[in-house]
C-alpha cells in the first residue's frame, strides 16, 4: 500500500488484501491546496523543532494494535500545516482561534440506531419484524456503552410497532485535515449516521459512541461543536447573503472589534467566493434570489463563522449542477486541507472529478459499512475481493453499479461481513494513535502558546476574559467548545433589527394588509354611512350600529388570527432551523418578534375603525373614535396572539389551522350577538368568557348605548334585551381583552420553547457550564480548579506544567485504547 499521500493510478495492482482503513497520510504532503504558509510567530518552525513532530500516516498494519507506534511507523516530520493560522480567524490570539492546534477527530464506536416502525405487512418471522432487528441492541454495543443511559429514548405509544435498526454496529473515524464522504445508496442511512455525528438525530434509540478526540459527547455536547449544513438550506428569504453571514458572526462569535469582524468576512467572502452574490437576497420560489449553488456556499459560509472544527453537510451537492457541485466540494477541500478542519459531507453518487477530490470515503449498505478508508486505496480493495474496477471508470459508479445493485444480496452480505471481521478492528487502534498525535501537538501548542499569550494579551476586555475562560475550559482535553452562545441582550438586539428589516422588506405583504384595512375601513363605512340619522326607525338604526360593532370585533380578531398562521408557518420553520444550529434561543426569538410586530398589529386596525368611525357617524367625537379603535386594536392583538399560539402549540400547521377554523363557530355565536347569554345551555354559557369577540362587542354596546336614548329607544333597555351584562363595566372588557392577549401571547411563547425542544432536544442554552462541568479533566475532578481566584493564572504561567497540561488523561484515551483492546483481545 502506498503512504505517499499521492494519487496512485486506479490501475495500479491491488497492493494486497489487507483491510485498507487507515487514513495513509491524514494530511497530504504536497496538495496543490495545502498552500498555508508557517505561522507568522513562527510557530511551525518551533513545533518542528519540539521532541514530537506529528505525522499521521498510520496504517494497523503498522500499529501494535493499542494505538502506539511499534517502531516501523513512519512517525516523521509532519509535512502539514500546524502552524497554519485559521484564515477563518481574526488573529491567532483571538478567542476560538485555532491556529493549527484545534484539530479534531471524529471517531465513532459500534454505532446503532432504531426507529420504531408499523411493522412490514409482508413479515415473516414471526414477530412481525421482517428483516428488522429486535431490540435489545448488539452485545458489543451494549458492552461498550456498559452503565450508561441511552442517549435518546424510544417512547412505545403504540404496541404493535416494531423495532428497525438504520444503523447497524459502526465504527469508524474521520481525521482531520481530510475530506470524506459518506456515499450509500438512497435508504442506506448516510443522513442517520450523519445526523448522530452531529447529535442531531431523533426518536430513536441510539447506542455507542461518538467521539471527539476520544472524549465520548452526548448530542449536545456534539451540537455545541460540530458544524452542520442542512441539505435544505433554509435561511431567512428576505436577507441578504452578507446579511446572513454576518448574523453567524453576531450570534456565533464573542463581540470583536470591527475590524477584525469585517477581516474575518472578507475572508470567507473570499473563500466561498461569494463576493458578486453578497448582497443579493437569498430568495424563495416565489422572490429570486441568489442561485442554489451561492446558497449552499452562503449556508457553509454562516457555519465557517462559528469557527467549527468539525464540518459536516448533508447532501450538500443535490440539485446543483456538476460544475457548481464541483465548486462547491474544492471549497470543503480546502477548508480541510488549509485550515485542517475535519469535513465530511453525504453524498449521492458523486462523479469522477469529486470522487478523486475526496480524501476517504465510507460506502453504507442497509446501515452497515461496505467500505471505510481511503479513497486511493478502494479500488483495490474491491479488486483483492475479485471485484476488479475497469480502467477509466468512475469507482463510485462501478461500487454502485456493478457491486451494490449487480450483485446477489448473500455476496454483499459476505462482503460486509469481510469489512466487519477484517478492518473495523483496526479503526479503533488507528484512531487512538491520531489521538496521541493530536494531544501531543496540543500540548505542545499550549506551551508555545502559554509563552506568546503571556507576552501579548487582547487589549480588549471581553475578549481578554473568553479567552482566559476558554483556555481554562480547555484544561486537558485536547477539545474545545468552538461555538459561542451569545448573552439574551445581544441575541435579542440583532432579532429585533432582523425582525424589523424582514418586515419592511416584504413590502408586498405591508401594503396588501394595508390597503385591506382601508378597504374594509370604506366598506364598513359606506355601508353603514352616516348611521344616526339612516332611518325613522330608532331599533333599526340601533340594530345597525350594533352589527358595525360586531363586525368590527369579528374582522379585527379574524384578520390578524389567519394571515399570521401562513405566515409564521413560515417563520417557524426558520426558527427551529436556526434554533437547532444554536443561533439564538427562544425567548430572544420570540419577545423581539413580538416587540417588531406589534405595531403593525395596531397599525392596520388603527386604519379600519379611524376610516369606519368617522364616515358612519356614530357620534363623532374624539373620545368615541378613541374607544372604538381601542377596541379594534385589543381585539386583533388577541387574534394575533391567538394566531401565533395555535401555530406554536401545534407541530403540524395543517393541524393549526383546522382548529382554528373549529373555534371560529363557538367565538363567533359566543360574541355576544348570536347567542343571548340568558338563552344559551348553561354547560357552554362559559364560551363567552374566551371569547375575545365577546369583550370588545360589549364593551363598544355599553360604551355607545348605557345611560342613552335613540330616538325612543331606551339604551339600557336595548342592552338588557341584547344580554349585555351592564353590572361589568366596560373597562373591565378591556382588562378581560388584555388579560386574553397575554395569556394567548404565553401560550404562543411557551408552545414554540416545547416544540423547539421537541425537535432540537431541551438543554440549548447553559451548555459552555454544562459542558465545562462534565469535561474538567479527570485528575483535576476532586479540586475545584475552576472556582475562585487563580482563574487568570492556568494558562498564563510560562512554562506550564506538560502532565498537567498536556498529558493525556486515562479518559481521553481510555476509551478508545479499550476499543482496540477489546479488538485485539487483550485486556
Ligand atoms: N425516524 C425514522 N422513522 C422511520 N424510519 C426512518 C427514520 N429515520 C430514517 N428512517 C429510515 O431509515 C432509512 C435510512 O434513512 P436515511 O435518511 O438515513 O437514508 P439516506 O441514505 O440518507 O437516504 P437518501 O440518500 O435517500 O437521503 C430509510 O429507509 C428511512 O426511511
Amino acid at each position: 500500500m502506498t503512504n505517499d499521500g499521492g494519487h496512485r493510478s486506479r490501475d495500479a495492482p491491488a497492493a494486497s488484501s489487507t483491510p485498507l482503513i487507515a487514513p495513509a497520510v491524514l494530511a497530504p504532503a504536497h496538495s496543490d491546496l495545502d498552500v498555508a504558509p508557517p505561522a507568522a510567530d513562527g510557530s511551525r518552525s518551533r513545533w518542528h523543532s519540539g521532541a514530537t513532530a506529528v505525522e499521521f500516516g498510520i496504517h494497523p498494519a503498522t500499529t501494535n494494535g493499542n494505538g502506539h507506534n511499534n517502531g516501523s511507523l513512519p512517525i516523521t516530520a509532519s509535512s502539514t500545516t500546524l502552524g497554519a493560522s485559521d484564515p477563518c480567524a481574526p488573529e491567532a490570539t483571538t478567542s476560538g482561534g485555532q491556529n493549527g492546534h484545534g484539530r479534531v477527530l471524529l471517531s465513532f464506536h459500534d454505532l446503532t440506531y432504531s426507529v420504531m416502525v408499523a411493522p412490514h405487512p409482508t413479515a415473516t418471522n414471526g414477530n412481525g419484524n421482517g428483516d428488522q432487528q429486535q431490540l435489545p441492541l448488539p452485545a458489543t454495543a451494549a458492552a461498550v456503552q456498559g452503565s450508561k443511559r441511552p442517549r435518546l429514548s424510544i417512547r412505545r405509544r403504540n404496541a404493535d410497532l416494531v423495532p428497525k435498526t438504520i444503523l447497524k454496529d459502526i465504527t469508524g473515524f474521520f481525521a482531520p485535515g481530510r475530506l470524506a464522504a459518506i456515499l450509500g445508496p438512497s435508504g442506506s442511512g448516510k443522513t442517520t449516521l450523519l445526523n448522530s455525528l452531529a447529535g442531531l438525530s431523533k426518536g430513536g434509540l441510539m447506542h455507542g459512541d461518538v467521539m471527539l478526540n476520544g472524549l465520548s459527547l452526548d448530542p449536545f455536547e456534539l451540537r455545541s461543536v460540530v458544524g452542520f449544513v442542512f441539505q435544505d438550506d433554509v435561511i431567512m428569504e428576505t436577507m441578504t447573503v452578507n446579511e446572513a453571514l454576518e448574523m453567524a458572526l453576531a450570534l456565533r462569535n464573542p463581540p470583536e472589534s470591527a475590524e477584525d469582524a469585517r477581516r474575518r468576512m472578507e475572508r470567507i467572502v473570499d473563500l466561498l467566493g461569494l463576493e458578486r452574490a453578497r448582497h443579493t437576497i437569498i430568495g424563495s420560489p416565489a422572490r429570486k434570489g441568489v442561485s442554489g449553488g451561492e446558497r449552499k456556499r452562503a449556508a457553509i459560509g454562516m457555519e465557517l463563522m462559528g469557527r467549527p472544527q468539525v464540518l459536516l453537510l448533508d447532501e450538500c451537492t443535490t440539485g446543483l449542477d456538476s460544475f457548481t457541485a464541483f465548486t462547491v466540494m474544492s471549497i470543503l477541500k480546502k477548508l480541510a486541507h488549509l485550515q485542517q478542519k475535519t469535513v465530511v459531507a453525504t453524498l449521492h453518487q458523486p462523479s469522477s472529478e469529486i470522487f478523486e477530490m475526496l480524501d476517504d470515503v465510507m460506502i453504507l449498505v442497509d446501515g452497515q459499512i461496505l467500505y471505510h478508508g481511503p479513497t486511493q486505496d478502494m479500488v483495490a480493495y474491491f479488486t483483492a475481493r475479485n471485484f476488479p474496477c475497469p480502467n477509466h471508470y468512475n469507482p463510485a459508479d462501478f461500487v454502485f453499479m456493478s457491486i451494490i445493485n449487480n450483485t446477489p444480496a448473500h455476496v454483499i452480505d459476505a462482503l460486509l461481513l469481510d469489512y466487519r471481521k477484517s478492518a473495523m478492528p483496526g479503526h479503533a487502534a488507528a484512531a487512538a494513535a491520531i489521538i496521541t498525535a493530536l494531544t501531543l501537538e496540543a500540548d505542545h501548542h499550549r506551551r508555545t502558546m502559554s509563552t506568546a499569550s503571556t507576552a501579548e494579551p487582547s487589549r480588549n476586555p471581553w475578549h481578554a476574559h473568553r479567552e482566559r475562560k476558554r483556555r481554562r475550559r480547555i484544561g486537558n482535553a485536547p477539545l474545545e467548545m468552538t461555538k459561542f452562545y451569545p448573552p439574551f441582550r445581544q441575541q435579542f438586539a440583532y432579532l429585533t433589527k432582523r425582525a424589523w428589516l424582514n418586515t419592511i422588506r416584504n413590502k408586498l405583504m405591508l401594503q396588501t394588509r394595508l390597503m385591506q384595512a382601508v378597504f374594509l375601513g370604506v366598506l364598513v363605512g359606506l355601508i353603514f354611512l352616516n348611521v344616526r340619522h339612516s332611518s325613522p326607525d330608532p331599533r333599526a338604526v340601533a340594530q345597525s350600529i350594533t352589527g358595525v360593532f360586531f363586525f368590527v370585533s369579528t374582522n379585527s380578531f379574524f384578520s390578524a388570527t389567519l394571515p399570521v398562521l401562513s405566515i409564521f408557518a413560515v417563520e417557524r420553520h426558520v426558527f427551529l432551523r436556526e434554533y437547532v444550529s444554536g443561533y439564538y434561543g427562544v425567548a430572544a426569538y420570540f419577545w423581539s418578534r413580538t416587540l417588531v410586530e406589534t405595531p403593525f398589529q395596531i397599525l392596520y386596525p388603527v386604519v379600519l375603525a379611524t376610516i369606519a368611525y368617522w364616515i358612519i357617524n356614530f357620534s363623532s367625537t374624539v373620545v368615541g373614535w378613541l374607544v372604538f379603535t381601542m377596541f379594534a386594536v385589543l381585539v386583533s392583538l388577541v387574534g394575533n396572539a391567538f394566531g401565533i399560539a395555535m401555530a406554536s402549540l401545534f407541530e403540524d400547521i395543517g393541524i393549526a389551522l383546522t382548529v382554528v377554523t373549529l373555534a371560529i363557530l363557538p367565538l363567533l355565536l359566543f360574541g355576544g350577538l348570536f347567542v343571548n347569554s340568558g338563552t344559551a345551555p348553561a354547560w357552554l354559557v362559559w364560551l363567552q368568557w374566551v371569547s375575545p369577540i365577546q369583550y370588545s362587542f360589549s364593551g363598544l354596546m355599553k360604551y355607545y348605548f348605557t345611560d342613552r336614548t335613540l330616538g325612543t329607544l331606551d339604551g339600557n333597555e336595548y342592552l338588557r334585551q341584547l344580554g349585555v351584562d351592564k353590572k361589568l363595566p366596560m373597562g373591565i372588557d378591556v382588562i378581560l381583552l388584555a388579560v386574553l392577549w397575554a395569556v394567548c401571547t404565553l401560550a404562543g411563547y411557551f408552545g414554540l420553547r416545547r416544540l423547539a425542544h421537541k425537535i432540537a432536544g431541551s438543554r440549548p442554552r447553559g451548555m459552555r457550564k454544562w459542558f465545562q462541568r462534565r469535561h474538567r479533566p479527570v485528575e483535576q475532578a476532586g479540586t475545584e480548579r475552576d472556582d475562585g481566584a487563580g482563574e487568570e493564572d492556568v494558562e498564563l504561567t510560562a512554562g506550564g506544567n506538560v502532565a498537567e497540561w498536556g498529558a493525556p488523561t486515562p479518559v481521553q484515551f481510555g476509551r478508545v485504547l479499550g476499543v482496540a483492546r477489546e479488538h485485539d483481545g487483550r485486556d
